[in-house]
């Protein structure tokens, strides 16, 4: 991380620049009360020492195509360096929908060597691949010396659910992985090269209009951060931003909810990551006045309600508006 900061203009001028004010996540060794504290308030902080994946901290992509194993993983192609996430499943959902990446299933020595030899004008790749039992015995001794002692200890503080997995991120600096939130609790542990995670609390649901609920692209934000339209999306310029720089051996913990946009920095090559996805605890007690993340829980269940009653995606917004305009506002 010293490398970065000693650099911090020139780690600034290559990042992009955005017309939202951004204030720094908290970067704290795990030992320290306050780092435990944000954890259990739900909010974001850089932990700097918690030797999660020091096991992995040698990955490479030589070291990685000896030791991946024979199995098929998931590559994002895209003809730009972002890659927005999309549901199949929804697909028919939306007209005339257009993929924004294509995804294929490649041998890992077969990723590296396209990887290897990318030119200018070429699709860019991004492996995201969720770690399983068909990878090398190296991989798995080295899987089996993450932190686990720490990390469960975590889980079970917080009473999260289970791990739901972990994901291998592999891809070329300067990809970016645009603005959304996820419904799981997430230690996003960086092993090689650097992100920049720009972080969004819940309660910016206002200020980033992620698509409706039946949508491929349901929790990403409808914004384009590099020509945000003021006209349809007027509030996104009060978005409060939080950023963070993660390095290798740094863990992020990013809250359920909480919306991230993630760019690999760069100038490092490529760029791995291995994140942790836990399914969220049982609310105990609900509070009043609802927390934000537990208002935008009720919005997707208000509505996939409403798909599922009126059994057509395109009656939802008649009938929102219908239910709202001249009578709630
Ligand atoms: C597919 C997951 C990508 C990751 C962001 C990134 O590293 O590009 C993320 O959004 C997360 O871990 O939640
Ligand atoms: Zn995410």
């Amino acid at each position: 991380m010293a490398e970065l900061e000693s650099k911090g203009n020139d780690v600034k001028l290559k990042l992009k620049q955005y017309n939202f004010q951004t204030e720094n996540v908290p970067r704290l060794s795990y030992t320290d009360p306050k780092a435990e504290k944000f954890i259990s308030n739900g909010l974001p902080v850089v932990l700097t020492d918690t030797k999660l994946v020091s096991s992995a901290l040698h990955w490479d992509l030589d070291y990685l195509s000896e030791n991946m194993g024979e199995g098929d993983f998931s590559v994002f192609l895209s003809d730009t360096n972002k890659f927005m996430y999309f549901d199949d499943k929804k697909i028919e959902n939306v007209k005339d929908f257009k993929q924004p990446t294509q995804m294929i299933e490649m041998k890992f020595p077969e990723f590296v060597k396209t990887l290897r030899s990318y030119k200018e004008g070429d699709k860019r790749l991004y492996m995201q691949q969720a770690l399983n039992d068909t990878v090398g015995r190296r991989i798995v001794m080295d899987f089996l010396g993450f932190n686990w002692t720490w990390i469960t200890e975590q889980q079970k503080k917080n009473k999260w659910g289970p791990l739901t997995s972990n994901l291998l991120l592999v891809g070329m600096d300067s990809n970016i992985t645009p603005a959304h939130y996820d419904e799981q609790e997430n230690f996003f542990a960086q092993i090689k090269g650097s992100k920049r995670f720009l972080l969004f609390d819940p309660s910016n649901f206002e200020c980033l209009y992620p698509y409706p609920v039946y949508h491929p692209h349901d929790r990403q934000s409808q914004v384009d951060f590099d020509n945000p339209d003021s006209l349809r999306f007027p509030k996104f310029q009060d978005a409060k931003a939080y950023e963070a720089i993660v390095g290798p051996g740094d863990v992020l913990y990013l809250p359920m909810y909480w919306w991230h946009q993630v760019e690999s920095v760069p100038g490092h090559g490529t760029v791995i990551s291995v994140n942790f996805w836990y399914k969220a605890g049982p609310t105990e007690k609900v509070e009043y006045p609802l927390k934000a993340h537990q208002r935008v829980a009720m919005t997707r269940n208000i509505e996939k309600m409403i798909i599922q009653a009126l059994n057509d995606p395109n009656e939802v917004a008649p009938f929102m508006q219908a239910m709202v305009l001249g009578r709630y506002t």
